[in-house]
């Protein structure tokens, strides 16, 4: 259940992690705009070199948060003017409520005063909040310039900074403004994650264990065996990262704007995304990782209920995720209770809605996903007042 500060910092699981002795590299197919994922430990120090030889003459901006320029900036800074590259810095709040308008106002104009070209490049250091924001501003930002994700949660290095989706949220909805936008180049430092707090690994997790859930049923089986190592940082933590990357790199490159595909990484989603605009994006309350694993363990119930799961299944989903600290049940989320209506309006804002008609992701069983169009807006309505009773 969600408790305490997200940001806290601690070591996981109070284990001095392994080193990890290997790198990775995924490569994201999708013709000229094609690049790759680089992880590794300490590769933060290689920034400059890897970003000019993709990027050669680019100056840049860095766009971070407060709780990660303390942290990963300066070896960042060094990287870069080791390399060569100029470079100036926007350090932003840290948290949900920073992917604002406001905030792509602020990072734009900072583009804009660097006196940046097309050519250069905005790199995003930090997590899922800081990569989609600044995403979005290289974006639209003289319609379209370099960008490069240094990813610094878990759940940035195996989700959000790969597949190019950048945008922000509004009042009315999770990433409701926004523009696919693909990276040059992704560097995941997975030695970053040595500094993320407890809560904020977990949520991250359950954006790895929806690869297994979606299509990966053997990547699910790995991630029962190995979860304990994974959380203490040992090379099975790496090798996570790098089979979550393929996963995705693999979707994105068969769908890059969602036509079809695409859409089952939105696994957990509609129910999560609900969530978190129930909560006024409140990290105290939930965090984007933690509404995915309730929107994931709703999701099979929901299959179990609509008679096209097992309870069995359904259970072993909800037990992998509990045993990682993560929260699988609307009532786990502290603070006043979210009523049915709520999450039917914020569900209705869904980006998957198509004429009018509900799309969920469903399942047939663990690694069984699959779109479902139409779904009839009774069904939902009935299975929220079963899970809001309890
Ligand atoms: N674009 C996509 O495809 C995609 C995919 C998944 C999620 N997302 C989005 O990503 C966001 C969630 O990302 P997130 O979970 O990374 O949240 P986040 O960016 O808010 O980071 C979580 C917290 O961890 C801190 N932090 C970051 N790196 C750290 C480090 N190495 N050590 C210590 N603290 C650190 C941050 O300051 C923040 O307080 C949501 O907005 C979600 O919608 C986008
Ligand atoms: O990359 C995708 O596609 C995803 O759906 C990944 C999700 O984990 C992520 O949260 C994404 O931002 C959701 O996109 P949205 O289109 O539902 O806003
Ligand atoms: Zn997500």
């Amino acid at each position: 259940m969600p408790a305490g500060d997200p940001s806290a910092p601690a070591a996981h699981a109070g284990h001095a992690p392994a080193r990890v002795d290997k790198e990775h590299s995924v490569r994201v197919e999708l013709g000229a705009r094609s690049y790759d994922i680089l992880i590794g430990e300490g590769l933060i120090d290689r920034a400059g070199t890897e970003v000019a030889a993709r990027l050669p003459g680019a100056r840049v901006l860095v766009v971070t948060d407060e709780r990660v320029a303390k942290l990963h900036l300066g070896r960042l800074e060094i990287a870069l003017s080791g390399a060569g590259i100029a470079s100036s810095t926007l350090v932003l709040p840290a948290g949900e409520t920073t992917k604002s308008f406001a905030h792509l106002e602020r990072s734009v104009d900072a583009i804009l005063e660097a006196r940046l070209e097309r050519g250069d490049a905005v790199v995003a250091l930090g997590g899922g909040v800081i990569g989609d924001l600044a995403g979005f501003a290289s974006a639209v930002a003289k319609r379209g310039m370099g960008f490069v994700q240094v990813p610094t949660t878990l759940l940035a290095q195996v989700d959000s900074s790969v597949g190019g989706k950048t945008g922000i949220n509004t009042p009315r909805g999770k990433n409701l403004v926004g523009a696919f936008h693909q990276p040059a180049l992704v560097l995941s430092d997975v030695a970053t994650l040595d500094t993320l707090s407890p809560r904020e690994f977990a949520a991250g997790y359950a954006e790895v264990v929806k690869y297994g859930l979606i299509d990966r049923p053997d990547f699910f089986d790995f991630l029962e065996k190995n979860r304990a190592a994974i959380f203490a940082g040992g090379p099975e933590r790496a090798e996570a990262i790098r089979i979550s990357c393929e996963a995705k790199a693999a979707v994105v490159a068969a769908d890059e704007e969602e036509h079809g595909a695409r859409a089952l990484l939105n696994l957990g989603h509609t129910f999560g995304h609900a969530l978190e605009r129930a909560v006024g994006y409140d990290a105290a309350r939930l965090v984007h990782g933690e509404g995915v694993s309730i929107g994931m363990a709703l999701a099979h119930r929901f299959s179990v209920k609509l008679g096209l799961a097992t309870g069995q299944d359904a259970g072993r989903v909800a037990a992998h995720l509990r045993a990682a600290g993560l929260p699988t049940e609307i009532s786990a989320i502290p603070g006043p209770a979210i009523g049915r209506e709520t999450l039917m309006e914020a569900i209705a804002q869904d980006k998957k809605v198509s004429r009018g008609r509900l799309t969920f992701i469903l399942t047939r069983g663990i690694g069984r996903s699959f779109l479902a169009g139409g779904v009839d807006p009774a069904e939902v309505e009935g299975f929220l007042d079963e899970e809001l009773s309890q």
